[in-house]
């Protein structure tokens, strides 16, 4: 077998491991631990009242043939940071949805104080996801004001909500860019490290039990990064919460702000316990870290360069927390971990559902007005930019100059046809290929809220309906209003009838748009869906008429 590495560590790290697994160095050898083996954590494993202690057992999660997760057992507990680190692609993702109850397990039991992870336990836990997806044309105050209000109970007072949120500004410290919007890849807003704390603001604000962070840090520099994770260990301890994060490569300085490690080597648990113990861990196996090297580089330098063998090292490990330890054995050419109570009893704790929680957090009609609320301020600037208002003030100019007072005479019947043909297509299609843009931009924000259970997805539907609505109509309202009379059509009664007819064909523009948006959920295919439909509908209305 080859190892490779890289210098400093690689090669001089793998050849020394491989040594001791084999037996061969003397005085630094690897210990062999069996289950009944006892060394146990040092620090300040204080269970409190709050937060929920997560317990994972044996956790397989395979894709096709591939294992992605193998055996995987551990503790996270209230009150303290666990941090879960590995290489790109170990598994640490998948990690942090089976605890989020949001993959499927092969195998393997997840339970929240004894509860197993259910749909109404994954309401009270929050997930900040690796990308931040808001909406763009929201402010950051804006964004949390309707977290807040669509996220916390109806029962408490509104001015309860705002002091919570106002809490968490000055915690997370974003004051200073809250009247910043959201922005995007088209529109430059609010910094990556503020939207990473805004993610993590919307999700403190519910006051949740349990924390999971994946990757936090990603994208930030190094002071960003540092003073992040410390704010999240500060909240966590002082709130008592329970956090688990992924984390790629920290500073030194941040590796000791965690409590708990959990080292992941393709989808193997490598190591798991206090994070302060994992250098003498390594140190027992032979593998001596050189004095001033950042211990997360040395982490990362083994599990990327002798993964391999590292999987056979994992086997000498034996954990303890507090009530728990972990043992593990090798079986052929897999690892299996069991988890073990400290009296010796394996652990065949049945996990009970206990919980009663309420499905949702805010009444219908609460999330319905937040959220028709949110999405009139969003949709306002999109579908009301400058560029589209400036676009409708020169159509309609072009319209009322071109058709200006047409006589009311049978030569003129074709020119009104015209005119009438222009605006009808006109105010069909704009909302068309608007609303064909707008639900597939939309779809990752309201994907994300939905999965944390934030509202029903009918006040969803309606309020987007009913908010867009006004939004929709104003513009061919007025177009209509100033080109009618410009090109003198027929009077008072039929032009209430024209201004009807135009705002169902908005409508019913709109309506096809969303749908066609959603069947194909992806934006370029929904355009061209849009422009084959647009075309079939308008030669569909030239046959009729020839047929005529
Ligand atoms: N649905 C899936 N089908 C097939 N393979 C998958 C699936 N989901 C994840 N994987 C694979 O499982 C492995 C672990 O993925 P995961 O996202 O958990 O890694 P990670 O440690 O979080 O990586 P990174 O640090 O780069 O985000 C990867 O190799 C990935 O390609």
């Amino acid at each position: 077998m080859t190892v490779l590495g890289s210098q400093p560590l690689g090669p001089k790290l793998g050849i020394r491991m491989l040594w001791n697994i084999i037996g061969g160095a003397k005085g630094q050898s690897v210990r062999w631990c069996r289950p009944g083996d006892q060394f146990k954590i040092q620090g300040n494993v204080g269970v409190t009242d709050c937060g929920m202690e997560i317990v994972f057992k044996n956790l397989v999660v395979t894709r096709g043939e591939r294992r992605i997760l193998s055996d995987l057992s551990g503790v996270a507990r209230p009150g303290r940071v666990l941090a879960v680190m590995g290489p790109s692609g170990c598994g640490k993702t998948t990690l942090l949805n089976c605890l989020a109850g949001r993959t499927l397990l092969d195998h393997g039991e997840i339970a929240m104080d004894g509860i197993p992870v259910n749909k109404s336990l994954r309401r009270k836990l929050s997930y900040v996801m690796q990308e931040d997806s808001f909406f763009p044309n929201l402010t950051l105050r804006e964004t949390l004001s309707f977290t807040t209000m669509l996220r916390l109970p109806d029962k408490l007072p509104k001015s309860e909500k705002i002091q919570r949120m106002e809490a968490i500004i000055d915690d997370l410290d974003i004051r200073k860019c809250q009247h910043t919007i959201m922005g995007d890849a088209w529109c430059r807003g609010i910094s990556g490290g503020e939207k990473k704390r805004a993610s993590i603001a919307c999700e403190l604000i519910t006051d949740p039990a349990i924390i999971f962070l994946d990757e936090p840090t990603s994208g930030l520099d190094y002071s960003t990064a540092s003073s992040l994770v410390r704010t999240l260990r500060t909240i966590t301890e002082a709130q008592k919460k329970t956090l688990v994060m992924t984390i790629h490569q920290p500073s030194s300085q941040m590796f000791f702000t965690f409590h708990d490690l959990l080292l992941l080597s393709d989808g193997q648990m490598a190591f798991f316990g206090l994070c302060a113990n994992v250098i003498d861990f390594f140190h027992k196996a032979g593998l001596v870290m050189d004095a001033h090297y950042n211990p997360a580089d040395f982490i990362s330098m083994l599990l990327i360069f002798v993964s391999p063998v590292f999987c056979l090292l994992s086997i000498t490990a034996i954990y303890f927390h507090d009530k728990y330890y972990f043992s593990q054995k090798t079986e052929t050419d897999s690892v299996h971990v069991s988890l073990v109570h400290l009296d010796g009893q394996e652990s065949n704790h049945t996990f009970e559902d206990q919980s009663h929680t309420q499905k949702w957090a805010t009444g219908w009609v609460t999330q319905y007005v937040q959220l028709t609320t949110r999405t009139f301020r969003q949709s306002r600037t999109r579908i009301l930019s400058r560029l589209k208002i400036m676009e409708s003030v020169l159509l309609c100019l072009l319209v009322s100059i071109v058709w200006f007072q047409l006589p009311h005479t049978e030569e003129t019947l074709r020119d009104r046809m015209g005119a009438l043909f222009f605006t009808i297509i006109h105010w069909g299609f704009t909302p068309l290929f608007d609303a064909v843009s707008s639900f597939p931009m939309e779809r990752v924000v309201i994907h994300k809220e939905r999965s944390a259970g934030w509202y029903r997805l009918s006040a969803y539907y309606l309020a987007k309906m009913t908010s867009e609505l006004p939004l929709i109509l104003v513009q061919p309202g007025i177009f209509v209003a100033v080109s009618y009379w410009c090109i003198g059509f027929n009077g008072v009664g039929p032009f209430f009838g024209t201004v009807f007819i135009m705002m169902v064909n908005a409508i019913a523009g709109q309506s096809i748009g969303l749908f066609l948006g959603i069947l194909c959920m992806d934006f370029r295919k929904a355009m061209t869906v849009a422009t084959i439909f647009m075309m079939a509908i308008m030669l569909l209305g030239i046959v009729l008429d020839m047929l005529n």
